[in-house]
């Protein structure tokens, strides 16, 4: 099954029952950007999201989670599942693999649930392919490079020398903005959150994604 075309079983719009296809909402950003932390702030506020847990051959951060924060693996395992197509997309950042397992992913969207990813770039560019107009991409931009560094470090889970990696990366991704339908400049958090969903709202209520709208204006009408 391809991650486009999910119809919602249920009837997000209250009692109306406007079905509404699934959406994917992506975020990218230079790393630091501030990514992780407006997906979790999402993901709390707002229950019809799930977030694409991805795998990958990073070892894990002090306080990251299996299964939560990602699914760490080994390389013959990623590989594996690369050979199997267990993943949507896949790209290697910074000397590691990341991808996205399939089957959840799927089975969000079957189910009308809206799902939310923190890929870089090139997934971006796989999922476009099959994920078409139910994909809505969201890229974050620090406030400034000074920001950007000192974000790094404070996060304190890195070494000097990846924190110099991810600096020199994030001029690679930050080329990549135009690729995108929206940004936001992640100064203030609370406000960051607010801008990413009233984009989201905004995405929900797009006449494309209303499978049930013709059916309910139809009754509307003749009701007149
Ligand atoms: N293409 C792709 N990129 C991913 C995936 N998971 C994470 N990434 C990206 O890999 C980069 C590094 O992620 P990470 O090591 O967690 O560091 P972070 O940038 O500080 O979140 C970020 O740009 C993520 O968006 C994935 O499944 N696919
Ligand atoms: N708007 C912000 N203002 C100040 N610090 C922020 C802001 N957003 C995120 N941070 C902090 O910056 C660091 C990197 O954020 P994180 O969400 O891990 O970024 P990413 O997932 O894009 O790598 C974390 O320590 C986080 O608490």
């Amino acid at each position: 099954m391809s991650p486009s075309a999910p119809t919602s079983s249920v009837a997000p719009h209250g009692r109306a029952g406007l079905a509404r296809r699934g959406l994917m909402l992506v975020l990218s950003s230079p790393s630091g950007a501030g990514k992780t932390t407006l997906s979790r702030r999402l993901l709390a506020s707002d229950p019809r999201i799930t977030m694409s847990v991805s795998v990958t051959t990073r070892p894990p951060r002090p306080g990251e989670e299996e299964g939560k924060d990602y699914f760490f693996v080994d390389a013959p395992r990623f590989e594996a599942m690369r050979e199997a197509g267990d993943l949507l997309e896949h790209a290697t950042v910074f000397g590691n693999f990341y991808g996205t397992p399939r089957a959840p992913v799927e089975a969000a969207l079957s189910e009308g649930r809206d799902v939310l990813f923190d890929i870089d770039w090139q997934g971006v560019r796989q999922l476009r392919e099959t994920a078409g107009q139910d994909m809505v991409k969201v890229f974050i931009l620090p406030p400034s490079a000074q920001d950007l560094e000192k974000r790094l470090r404070s996060r304190a889970q890195d070494s000097d020398e990846v924190v110099r990696g991810r600096m020199a990366g994030a001029a690679v991704e930050i080329e990549h903005y135009a690729e995108y339908d929206y940004i936001i400049v992640n100064d203030d958090v609370e406000e960051s959150l607010a801008r990413l969903t009233a984009i989201l709202q905004a995405e929900r209520l797009k006449i494309g994604r209303l499978t049930g709208l013709s059916e309910f204006v139809k009754g509307l009408h003749a009701a007149l």
